[in-house]
C-alpha cells in the first residue's frame, strides 16, 4: 500500500479488535526453525511486513514455507544446502533479523552472509555484541562491503559469554547458536524479555536444554540434533499496549483480545496509575479511558521487568492529554524522540533534554544524547500532515491524529504494516473516521 490516511480525529475509539502474534517473537521462532531436522509449525501468526520479509528470508535459503492463512506456518528446514549470497540483500528488507540467521546458518552449512540490516533508526544500532557473541563460539567474522560474511567450517563450539547490557537480539543470537553448539555455554548479563522465554519454549520443544537463572544468567547444554516445533506465538504486547494507549488519548474504550496480563504487569500499572481504567480478563484486556482527566507520570523505559522502550511513543501522546508535568526516561535507546517533533507542531508542550531525568543515571547521560523529556499537559492537539517515521513513532502519529481536532493527513504508513496487523481494519472496526487516500 502506498498510500495515506486521511484523519478526522476526535471520535472516541470504542470496540474490540483481536492481537495476534508477536512481532518481536515471531520471526525469532521461524529462525528457530532452521535448526530441527524434521518440519515446525507455528501459529498464531499475524500479517505483517516483518514476517513476510523473514518468510522470504529463510524460503530463500531453501525453507520450505506454507502459510495455512488462518494464521499456522509450516516451516520445512529439510532442503537447506547452501549459503545465499547473491539476492540477499533484496530479501533483507527493513528488518533487523538476518543477523540471528547466523548460528542456525553456520552449524547447517558451515558459512553465512548477512547484508546491512534495517529496522527503526532510533538510534546507531550496533551489532558489536553479535558479533563478539558468534566469535566466542569459534566463527570467523569478515567484514566486506556488502555485509559480512561468516564461516565456521569446524561448527561453533559452547562458550562464557559476558553481555555489558541486556541486549535482546543478542541474548537471542546466544539462545540460536549455542543450543547446537559442542559443549557448554554460560550467558551472563542476559535480557528475559517474555519474548525470549518464548523463544526459549520453542527451543525446548525442539531438544534443547537451557536453564535460566534469576540473576540474568543462563546456561545451554548443546545438543547434537534438534526436531521440529508446534507452538503457538505469544501475543503482541507492544501492539496491545499500543491500542491502550490510543483508548486514553481519544477518550475511548478498546477491548483487546488475546492481550495476557502476565507480559503486561509493567505497562498495567502505569496506565491504572495514569488514571485509565482496566478490565483484565482470561481472554484480553479492556482499556478504558473513564472520563475526566488524566494523571501526569514519571516514567522510566527499561529492560525487561521494567517499562518497555517499544510502551513509550504511544504513551507520551496519552501523556500530552494528562493534567500536570509527566517526565519520560529513555534508557534503552540513545535516540527515540525525535517522533515527538510532529506532536509539537500538533499543539503538545514537550521539552526535551540531554541529562538524565530519572532515579536511575543511565548510559547516555554523560554522553549527550537527548534522551529525556518533560510533557506538560493537557495540551489539546490540533490536526496536521505527519510523515511516519518509524513503527512505533508512526503509530503513535496516527493515535495524535485520532485525538487531534480537524483532519490530519497521515504518510509514510505502510511502515506501520512492519508490526501493525491489519491496522486500519481494526480502525474501522473501532469506528475511527478515516479514508485511504494517495499519498
Ligand atoms: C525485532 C526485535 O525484537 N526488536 C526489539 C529488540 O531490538 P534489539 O534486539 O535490536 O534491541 P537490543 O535489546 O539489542 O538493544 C538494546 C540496546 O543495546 C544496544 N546494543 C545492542 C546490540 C549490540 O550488538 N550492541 C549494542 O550496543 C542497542 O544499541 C540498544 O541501545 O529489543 C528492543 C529492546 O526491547 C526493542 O525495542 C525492539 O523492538
Ligand atoms: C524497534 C522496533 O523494532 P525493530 O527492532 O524491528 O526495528 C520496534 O518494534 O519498535
Amino acid at each position: 500500500m502506498t498510500s495515506a490516511l486521511q484523519i478526522t480525529g476526535g471520535v472516541p475509539l470504542e470496540g474490540t479488535i483481536e492481537v495476534r502474534g508477536a512481532k518481536n517473537f515471531v520471526p525469532k521462532a521461524m529462525v528457530a526453525a532452521l535448526l530441527g531436522s524434521t518440519p515446525s509449525v507455528l501459529q498464531n501468526v499475524p500479517e505483517i511486513k516483518d514476517v513476510k520479509v523473514v518468510t522470504d528470508l529463510v524460503a530463500l535459503h531453501g525453507v520450505e514455507v506454507n502459510n495455512d492463512g488462518q494464521g499456522a506456518l509450516t516451516l520445512d528446514p529439510s532442503n537447506v544446502t547452501r549459503a545465499r549470497y547473491a539476492d540477499i540483500d533484496a530479501h533483507a528488507g527493513d528488518s533487523r533479523i538476518p543477523i540471528l540467521l547466523c548460528g542456525p546458518l553456520l552449524h547447517t552449512l558451515g558459512e553465512a552472509f548477512i547484508p546491512d540490516l534495517g529496522g527503526c533508526k532510533i538510534g546507531d544500532r550496533p551489532i558489536n555484541y553479535h558479533l563478539d557473541v558468534l566469535r566466542n563460539f569459534g566463527a570467523k567474522v569478515e567484514k566486506l562491503e556488502s555485509g559480512i560474511k561468516m564461516s565456521a567450517p569446524n561448527g561453533l563450539h559452547g562458550a562464557k559469554v559476558e553481555l555489558p547490557y541486556p541486549s535482546v537480539g543478542a541474548t537471542e543470537q546466544v539462545l540460536l547458536s549455542a543450543t547446537r553448539a559442542r559443549g557448554r555455554t554460560e550467558l551472563r548479563g542476559a535480557a528475559t524479555e517474555p519474548e525470549i522465554m518464548n523463544l526459549i519454549a520453542v527451543l525446548q520443544k525442539m531438544g534443547a536444554i537451557i536453564t535460566v537463572q534469576t540473576d540474568r544468567v543462563i546456561h545451554i547444554e548443546g545438543v547434537e540434533e534438534l526436531k521440529g516445533y508446534n507452538h503457538r506465538a505469544m501475543c503482541d504486547r507492544i501492539e496491545a499496549a499500543s491500542w491502550g494507549s490510543a483508548a486514553l488519548v481519544t477518550g475511548g474504550s478498546i477491548f483487546v483480545k488475546g492481550a495476557t496480563q502476565s507480559d503486561m504487569m509493567t505497562f498495567l500499572n502505569v496506565f491504572r496509575k495514569t488514571g485509565g481504567d482496566l478490565d483484565i480478563r482470561d481472554d484480553g484486556i479492556q482499556f478504558s479511558h473513564p472520563g475526566g482527566s488524566l494523571n501526569p507520570l514519571v516514567v522510566e523505559t527499561d529492560v525487561h521487568p521494567g517499562f518497555m522502550t517499544d510502551w513509550q511513543q504511544p504513551l507520551v501522546v496519552a501523556l500530552t492529554q494528562a493534567d500536570g508535568v509527566s517526565i519520560v526516561h529513555e534508557t534503552v535507546y540513545e535516540n527515540r524522540f525525535g517522533f515527538t517533533r510532529a506532536l509539537k507542531g500538533m499543539g503538545a508542550n514537550i521539552q526535551l533534554h540531554r541529562d538524565c531525568l530519572g532515579s536511575t543515571p543511565c548510559r547516555f547521560g554523560q554522553s549527550n544524547f537527548v534522551h529525556s523529556a518533560i510533557i506538560s499537559g493537557r495540551t489539546p492537539l490540533k490536526a496536521k500532515d505527519i510523515h511516519v517515521p518509524d513503527l512505533r513513532g508512526g503509530f503513535s502519529h496516527l493515535i495524535a491524529a485520532l485525538g487531534a481536532e480537524g483532519r490530519s493527513k497521515v504518510t509514510g504508513v505502510e511502515l506501520i504494516q512492519r508490526g501493525y496487523e491489519r491496522f486500519t481494519s481494526k480502525l474501522e472496526a473501532l469506528g475511527a473516521n478515516f479514508d485511504v487516500v494517495d499519498a
